[in-house]
């Protein structure tokens, strides 16, 4: 049985990463630590949050990383490495360290998600694969988020299969869609990967098919008395396809003693169209039948639909969840912290006209600051080396108003990076995907303000530093302007 993840992706790199490997190597500068950060800059759809997905992948891909004979070939054919290169290559196996967050955090922009600390070629090998595994999984997830978060406690399934951009962004979209919080897939081969939980209607070739709607309906009823959903609107939704789904419920399940579990709207006015079949069902005595909606569905649609006292129990989501429509790029970026220098590491900055753009240099800490009352006020970045005591008023700097002096007081703090990988072993627990999702509900529900859970204008979470690390990143902006 091959699963879905044992493909090798080692190769999956920028040809960047390898020729500035070759030119490490050939400097004898290949066993020098480095740390590198994942950040990210913007959450989209200017939200107020995102949330971290895709560790698990990261966890698998390192430890797994090596080069099998025909990709040093492959690499040997492009004719710019040397002999002594490849050579190392064929036994590379990746011996760093990696901290990361818990997959399913609630995170904000510009602050390291996760850091890798290792040799200079292991550390610049690992970039793109895991770019593309956090980009993807955090952006369908913090998408479903916002989705699952308009349809106000109804029920959301990922209907994304047939319009991802192929099958990667399928199976794992749907994995991410479950840690969002959709509640099922139609996509079973990441119900059979991930144990996510597999769900679906019928599609209109269904209803094409026979040669009449009623009939098409009576057989699925036949079939499957105990969970008969039917697609009413391939010819007419008020006309004919409420009125033969009514029929089948009174004529066919309920003589087998069975209940028509719901029926799905795909087109039209979904507001007005699920007011009528609850109407049209109700009177019918079918109080008890679901409406499933479903047709280019995002967070938006689904808030206006609800607006406009649209009648529905439950979303089927695709192409706007799989490919997060309206704002498709997340941009974490992976970079350069520190060098290890005589056994310490250096601070790294890099400079930009943007201030956006400045990175946060050196080794660091990232906390998140809970009041006394459970919800997370504001994120801290400390020094890897500091000692941060909440049992007194903490002094901290708001790196956007630098000139205030302001205190944590009766707070609590929660370290968020852990070290999930040492000498390129996993030493991390991994969590079940229900784990991980209930994971993120448990934090939007109990410690993420409402204030930063709003579509609009939502209040944007505080990146504070402690002093200490404030004036190492000022005194670094003054070496390198000087520069
Ligand atoms: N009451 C409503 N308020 C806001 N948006 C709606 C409402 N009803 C449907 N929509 C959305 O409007 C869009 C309508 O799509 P479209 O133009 O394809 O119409 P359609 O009725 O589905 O036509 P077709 O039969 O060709 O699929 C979809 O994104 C759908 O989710
Ligand atoms: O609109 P989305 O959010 O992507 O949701 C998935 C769509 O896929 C199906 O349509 P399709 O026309 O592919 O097949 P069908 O004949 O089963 O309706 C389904 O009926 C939805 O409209
Ligand atoms: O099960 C469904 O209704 C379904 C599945 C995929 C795409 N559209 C609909």
């Amino acid at each position: 049985m091959t699963q879905f993840n044992q493909r090798n992706i080692s190769m999956m790199m920028d040809l960047y990463e390898m020729t500035m490997a070759n030119g490490y190597f050939a400097g004898q500068n290949e066993m020098k630590r480095v740390a590198f950060d994942v950040f990210y800059r913007k959450n989209p759809d200017n939200g107020g949050f995102a949330i971290f997905a895709g560790l698990e992948q990261i966890i698998e891909y390192v430890e797994n990383l090596h080069f099998d004979t025909d990709d040093i070939e492959y690499f040997r054919s492009l004719n710019l490495f040397s002999e002594a290169f490849l050579d190392y290559l064929s036994n590379f196996r990746f011996k760093g360290d990696i901290y990361a967050f818990q997959e399913g955090t609630i995170m904000y922009p510009n602050e390291p998600i996760i850091t890798v600390i290792a040799p200079l070629i292991d550390a610049q090998l690992v970039e793109t694969a895991i770019l593309t595994q956090i980009n993807h999984q955090s952006l369908i997830a913090t998408k479903t988020r916002r989705i699952v978060s308009a349809a106000g406690g109804r029920t959301v399934s990922d209907f994304g299969a047939r319009r991802a951009h192929n099958v990667d962004a399928a199976v794992y979209g749907a994995r991410a869609a479950y840690i969002g919080g959709a509640s099922s897939t139609s996509n079973v081969m990441a119900g059979k990967q991930f144990g996510i939980p597999v769900s679906g209607t019928m599609a209109h070739s269904w209803v094409m098919f026979y040669k009449d709607e009623y009939e098409a309906f009576r057989h699925y009823a036949e079939n499957y008395p105990d969970a008969t959903v039917l697609l009413v609107d391939t010819y007419d939704v008020i006309h004919s396809g409420i009125p033969n789904a009514i029929r089948v419920a009174k004529e066919v399940l309920e003589p087998m003693g069975k209940r028509l579990k719901g029926v799905r709207l795909d087109s039209g006015d979904l507001a007005y169209l699920s007011k009528k079949a609850r109407e049209m069902l109700d009177d019918a005595g079918l109080q008890d039948c679901k409406i499933f909606v479903s047709n280019s569905l995002d967070e938006y649609t689904i808030n206006s639909i609800l607006n406009q006292g649209g009648c529905i129990d439950s979303f089927g989501v695709g192409e706007r969840l799989i490919t997060a429509k309206s704002d498709s790029v997340f941009g974490a970026v992976y970079k350069l912290a520190a060098v290890e220098e005589d056994g310490i590491f250096v601070p790294r900055i890099k400079m930009s006209e943007t201030v956006e753009k400045i990175t946060n240099p050196g080794l660091k800490k990232v906390y998140r600051v809970y009041c006394k009352e459970g919800n997370a006020v504001a994120d801290l970045i400390t020094r890897a080396d500091e000692i941060v005591d909440m049992d007194k008023p903490y002094r901290y700097v708001d790196p956007e108003k630098p000139w205030k002096n302001r205190y944590f007081t009766n707070c609590t703090v929660k370290e968020l990076q852990q070290l999930v990988v040492k000498d390129g072993k996993r030493v991390y627990q991994a969590r079940s995907l229900d784990e991980i999702r209930k994971f993120v509900e448990q934090q939007l529900e109990t410690e993420i303000w409402q204030e930063e859970q709003r579509f609009e204008n939502p209040h944007k979470h505080y990146l504070n530093m402690s002093p200490y690390y404030y004036e190492l990143k000022m005194s670094l902006l003054h070496e390198a302007q000087n520069a």
